[in-house]
């Protein structure tokens, strides 16, 4: 249940403005890889070419190729809502449907997949993901309520659930904590530690330290000048990229020098 990423030389368009250029990179199975930067520089451009997101832009499209275990995502005949599925995203603000309960929030996405189940089936469903989520103790006594009741933090855990519940292989993550609390985050980075058990992690973060606690590995993305595409400067081992960056840009970033 966790699959192998490589990017090949991958390019970024919204129409002639090119977004991102040049990306190659392998995120392993069972591992988180952090993406950090300055703002503009495409990091979140890219984590959304990772399972197709950024189709529903008009005029966005990409060159390149993106294997998940050796299978082209961009591919012929390859159907962008089976990426999703096999590729689940959360976002930078929770976003559970507000007027569906808890349970229904987590079931979501395996009823938009057309899946039927059954009541103890659905019941099963409900209790593991939010288990996944580490949610299930403080929410099993009010399935029923609406999702938009519980905190910020909750809720993105909650979506985390509605993402697990589709069992997908990859879970990218674009700024998950952006919008929490300090304790909330703590919880949030504690729960990826223990996704990449069972699935390849990608996560974008503003926060550096964010990125050295929770993260195998690190890719640092730069812009040679505003309007020009991003760049993948240098991914290396986080302990690396942390403490002896081959590129100096990459540690004036890190040391807070610009950015
Ligand atoms: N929908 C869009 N249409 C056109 N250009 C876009 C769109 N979204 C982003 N861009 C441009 O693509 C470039 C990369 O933006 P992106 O949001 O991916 O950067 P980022 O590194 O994630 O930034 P931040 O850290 O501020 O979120 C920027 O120049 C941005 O203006």
């Amino acid at each position: 249940m966790s699959k192998r990423i490589e990017v090949h030389d991958l390019n970024v368009y919204y129409g002639k403005f090119k977004a991102v250029e040049g990306v190659s990179l392998t995120v392993e199975p069972r591992t988180v890889t952090a993406f950090i930067g300055p703002s503009g520089c495409g990091k979140s451009t890219f984590i959304r070419t990772l399972n197709r997101m950024h189709e529903v832009i008009p005029g966005a499209y990409v060159e390149g190729r993106v294997l998940l275990d050796g299978d082209n995502l961009y591919g012929p005949g390859v159907d962008p809502v089976r990426v999703r599925r096999t590729v689940g995203m959360v976002f930078q603000r929770p976003n559970p449907f507000p007027t569906m309960s808890i349970k229904e929030n987590v079931l979501a996405g395996v009823r938009l997949n057309g899946q039927r189940l059954s009541a103890t089936a659905s019941a099963d469903l409900v209790e593991r993901s939010l288990r996944g989520a580490n949610l299930w103790n403080e929410v099993k006594d009010r399935l029923n309520s609406p999702g938009s009741g519980l905190s910020g933090g909750q809720q993105q855990r909650l979506c985390i659930a509605r993402a697990i519940a589709v069992q997908p292989e990859v879970i990218l993550m674009d700024e998950p904590c952006s919008a929490l609390d300090p304790i909330s985050t703590i919880a949030i980075e504690d729960l990826i530690g223990e996704l990449k058990e069972q699935y390849t992690v990608v996560i974008v973060t503003h926060n550096m330290q964010q990125a050295a606690r929770v993260s195998d590995q690190t890719a640092f993305f730069n812009l040679a000048a505003q309007g020009k595409p991003g760049r993948l400067i240098e991914i290396g081992s986080t302990e690396k990229i942390f403490s002896n960056p081959d590129e100096k840009a990459t540690e004036d970033y890190i040391t807070g020098r610009f950015g």
